[in-house]
């Protein structure tokens, strides 16, 4: 017997000079306004890795080198759960061309932001990263 497979939705925790790239979400409503870690699910025979420097090149016109996944999993409704993976950006500029803003947040920054629920999980590791990642000049 076969259940539903789980979907995997994969984000990215995408550090450039000491800042992590946060996207302010569209939809669905109540999500909407809300910040996130950009990324998407998973499509079926896609690895985890291309599927989350797919995302990142529709949604920012980027490429990425995806890295290590952070520590621990979030379950989302609909049988999905999510995992982070830390990337860079090996060209482009990020532009928000799926999302209605873009913002680069050092890890006081990341304090204030309103987060989408699921993602708050990672705040410590996140910070973590950001104090010990070298940042601008
Ligand atoms: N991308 C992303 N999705 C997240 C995060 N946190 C979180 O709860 N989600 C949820 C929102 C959605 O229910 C689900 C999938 O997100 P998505 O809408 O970005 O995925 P997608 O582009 O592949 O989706 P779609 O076109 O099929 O609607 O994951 C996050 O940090 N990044």
């Amino acid at each position: 017997m076969s259940g539903t497979p789980t979907a995997v939705v994969v984000a990215a925790a995408l550090i450039e000079d000491g800042r992590l790239l946060l996207a302010q979400r569209t939809r669905p409503p109540e999500l909407a306004g809300r910040w996130e870690l950009p990324g998407g699910k998973v499509e079926p025979g896609e690895s985890e890795d291309a599927a989350l420097a797919r995302e990142l090149r529709e949604e920012l016109g980027v490429e990425c080198s995806i890295g290590a996944a952070l520590s621990g999993d979030v379950d989302l409704p609909g049988g999905l759960v999510l995992r982070t993976y830390r990337a860079t950006l090996v060209s482009g500029t990020p532009a928000a061309l799926e999302h209605s803003a873009l913002r680069w947040v050092d890890a006081a920054m990341l304090s204030t932001m309103d987060l989408v629920d699921a993602d708050r999980l990672w705040l410590p590791e996140l910070r973590e990263i950001l104090l010990t990642s070298p940042g601008r000049s």
